[in-house]
């Protein structure tokens, strides 16, 4: 199993965000974790297409898109082409979640589906062979700088008991409350691939991501 860090930067400082992605790609990381909100689907408005292509120009970084948006088929062509590796959207913003997994990988992309806390890891039930990543909200999204909700560790538990009665070794991305303190809880839960929107930007963005990364390596 990899395990990877994928720093959010929607707690990045915008004016100076090439510099503050260049810190944790110098850190180590791979991936980038980069949130799109619409207003709808959640509260807050974020950023996305010209903000993606122009960060893609300037890192090598894979780029993990989160789909915050309602109905986000109509968007897929568009964040591909514009420097997506992953795309990853909400089984509760889907009417025909089947058919947008298939319109991401035939896109040429990675496909991932989120859950919200309170959506049962059950509702995959009939896609979790397609898919290359399940994405376990742990907080409610919309907003960064929330509280890991403990029982999200236990739906990790469970979706990775069927992705190994299945014989599958899919990815569980977490997201939401991540820090060196709930890390280790979700890591041995059976995720493997771990969001960090304030505990990697907010301080010293080097040392944070060392930090997370170490952690990550030693209890993998
Ligand atoms: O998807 C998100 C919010 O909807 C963010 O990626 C997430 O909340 C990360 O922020 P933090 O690590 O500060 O909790």
């Amino acid at each position: 199993m990899k395990y990877e860090l994928s720093p959010s930067i929607l707690a990045a400082d915008f004016n100076r965000l090439g510099e503050q992605i260049k810190k944790v790609e110098e850190a180590g990381t791979r991936w980038l974790h980069f949130d799109v909100m619409d207003g709808i689907f959640v509260p807050s408005i974020s950023f996305g297409m010209p903000v993606l292509a122009s960060l893609k120009k300037e890192t090598s970084l894979f780029m993990d898109v989160h789909l915050m948006i309602t109905d986000p088929g109509r968007y897929v062509d568009t964040f591909m082409n514009n420097g997506a590796d992953m795309l990853t959207v909400h089984a509760e913003a889907c009417t025909h979640l089947d058919r947008t997994i298939a319109q991401i990988k035939e896109a040429g992309c990675r496909a991932g589906v989120a859950l919200n806390p309170a959506t049962p890891v059950s509702v995959l039930e009939h896609v979790l062979d397609t898919v290359d990543m399940v994405l376990i909200m742990t907080v409610n999204p919309g907003f960064g700088g929330q509280k890991y909700i403990p029982y999200c560790t236990r739906k990790v538990a469970v979706l990775r008991n069927e992705f190994d009665r299945r014989g599958l070794d899919t990815d569980i991305q977490v997201d939401g409350g991540i820090t060196t303190d709930t890390l280790p809880e979700v890591l041995k839960a059976g995720a493997n691939i771990f969001v960090a929107g304030s505990a990697v930007f907010k301080g010293d963005i080097t040392k944070n991501a060392k930090e997370l990364l170490e952690l990550m390596e030693h209890e993998a």
